[in-house]
C-alpha cells in the first residue's frame, strides 16, 4: 500500500526584466508559469532523495538529480541555511514548464523562486517574503526577475548595500552557496552555506494601465544571461547613465497611465546601458529597435529587449499579431525563427496551495 501523502502547488510566473532604462532595476510578472507538484509522505518513508520529473517546455534537457537541478539545489541551500541538514524522505517533485530557459523571460528566476518556495515548505519554515527574497537574491543577483516573480506586477528593486562581514557572505562564489552534493552525501557533508544577510532586497510595486499587453517575440536559440552580462563594460559615462535615469523616472509612472501616452512611453523606453553592447548577440536588434515605431504601429507604446535577451518586448494596447508578426519579418532577414506570444500582465505573483491527495499538474 502507498504512504499517504500531503501535495502542494507552488506557481511562479515568468517575468520580462529591464523595460528598456532600468537595467537590473525593473521587472514585470507575465501571465505564463512554472508550476511544481511537491508530494510529501506523512509517514516519513520514502527514498532519502527527491524524485524529479519534468513535463513542458524545454523540459529534456534538465538535469534530474536533486544535486544537479537548480530548483532543487536552491531548495536544499535554503534548508541547509535554516537547520535542515536534509531533504525530507520520499518527496516527489514534478515541474510544469511554461517559460523557455534562455530567452530573457526569467526562466532561471522563477526556478529560483520555486526552490525557495520548496524549500520554506520541505522545511515548515514560515519564511516572511522578504527572507525569501534574500535568499532568491543570494543565488540570483540582480533583483529585478526574482523580485517580480515573487511579488507579481510592475516593480523596482534596489540591493542594500551591505555592512562588510555581511558583503562577504553575498560575495561568496555561486557554488559554493549551491555546492553540487555528491549524490551519498550524508546529511553532515561538507560546509554550511554561508548566510544569507538579512533584508538585502527593497522593492516597490508601480502601478500598472490594464489596457497594456506584453508581446513577447522569442527567436527559437538561447542566450544565456551569464553570456549577456558578460559583454557589458564595468564602467559607464556620465551622459549614458542620466539618458536612462531620465527615462526611468519617467517611465515607471507613464505606464501606470490610463490612456498610456505613446510618445511619452516609446522614448522613454530607449536604453543605453545594455542593448547597445547586446546587439551583437541578437542579429536584427539593432533593426527592430528603430523600425517599430508608434507612429508607424498605431497600438504600440515602446519596444525594448526583454531581460537579457534574445526575446523582444513590445508593451502595446492594439493590433498585437500586426507588430509580432513585423518583428518576426525582420527576425527572418537574419534567418532566425520566432514563436510569440500576448501576454498579460501577472499581478499575483508566486503562490502555494495545497492540493487534493490525486492531484496531478
Ligand atoms: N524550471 C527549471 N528547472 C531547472 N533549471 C532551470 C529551470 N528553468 C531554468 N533553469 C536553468 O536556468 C538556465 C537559464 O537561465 P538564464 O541563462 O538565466 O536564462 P533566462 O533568461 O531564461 O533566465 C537554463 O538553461 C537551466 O539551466
Ligand atoms: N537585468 C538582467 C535581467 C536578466 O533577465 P533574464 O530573463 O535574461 O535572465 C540583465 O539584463 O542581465
Amino acid at each position: 500500500m502507498s504512504s499517504p501523502v500531503k501535495k502542494y502547488k507552488i506557481h511562479v510566473p515568468a517575468t520580462t526584466a529591464n523595460i528598456g532604462p532600468g537595467f537590473d532595476v525593473c521587472g514585470i510578472a507575465l501571465s505564463l508559469s512554472l508550476t511544481v507538484l511537491v508530494t510529501i509522505p506523512t509517514d516519513g518513508k520514502g527514498d532519502a532523495i527527491p524524485v524529479i520529473s519534468y513535463t513542458g517546455l524545454d523540459s529534456a534537457n534538465v538535469p534530474l538529480s536533486p544535486y544537479k537541478n537548480l530548483l532543487t539545489r536552491v531548495a536544499l541551500y535554503v534548508l541547509r541555511s535554516n537547520g535542515v541538514d536534509s531533504f525530507p524522505p520520499g518527496v516527489q517533485i514534478h515541474a510544469h514548464n511554461e517559460i523557455p530557459f534562455g530567452r530573457g523571460l526569467g526562466s532561471s528566476g522563477a526556478a529560483v523562486i520555486s526552490g525557495v518556495l520548496l524549500g520554506n515548505l520541505l522545511g515548515n519554515l514560515n519564511l516572511p517574503t522578504s527572507r525569501l527574497l534574500d535568499f532568491a537574491l543570494m543565488v540570483e543577483r540582480h533583483p529585478d526577475n526574482v523580485t517580480a516573480a515573487l511579488v507579481g506586477g510592475f516593480v523596482g528593486s534596489y540591493l542594500k548595500e551591505l555592512a562588510p562581514e555581511d558583503l562577504e557572505a553575498a560575495t561568496v562564489p555561486l557554488a559554493e552557496v549551491l555546492p553540487e552534493y555528491p549524490p551519498d552525501a550524508g546529511p553532515n557533508w561538507g560546509e554550511h552555506p554561508p548566510k544569507a544577510p538579512y533584508g538585502i532586497g527593497h522593492y516597490v510595486r508601480f502601478g500598472w494601465a490594464p489596457e497594456i499587453k506584453a508581446i513577447a517575440v522569442m527567436p527559437r536559440f538561447e542566450l544565456a544571461t551569464a553570456k549577456a552580462r558578460g559583454v557589458l563594460p564595468n564602467e559607464y559615462s556620465r551622459k549614458d547613465i542620466v539618458f536612462n535615469l531620465q527615462r526611468l523616472a519617467v517611465l515607471t509612472t507613464a505606464l501606470s497611465r490610463s490612456p498610456p501616452d505613446p510618445e511619452l512611453i516609446y522614448d522613454a523606453m530607449k536604453d543605453k546601458l545594455h542593448q547597445p553592447y547586446r546587439v551583437p548577440l541578437i542579429p536584427g536588434l539593432s533593426e527592430i529597435l528603430e523600425k517599430l515605431t508608434y507612429q508607424t504601429y498605431p497600438g504600440l507604446l515602446g519596444i525594448c529587449l526583454s531581460g537579457a535577451g534574445p526575446t523582444i518586448l513590445a508593451l502595446a494596447t492594439d493590433n498585437f499579431d500586426t507588430i509580432a508578426k513585423e518583428i518576426e519579418r525582420i527576425f527572418g532577414t537574419h534567418n532566425i525563427e520566432v514563436d510569440f506570444k500576448t501576454l498579460t500582465i501577472d499581478t499575483k505573483g508566486s503562490w502555494v496551495e495545497e492540493v487534493a491527495a490525486d492531484a496531478t499538474i
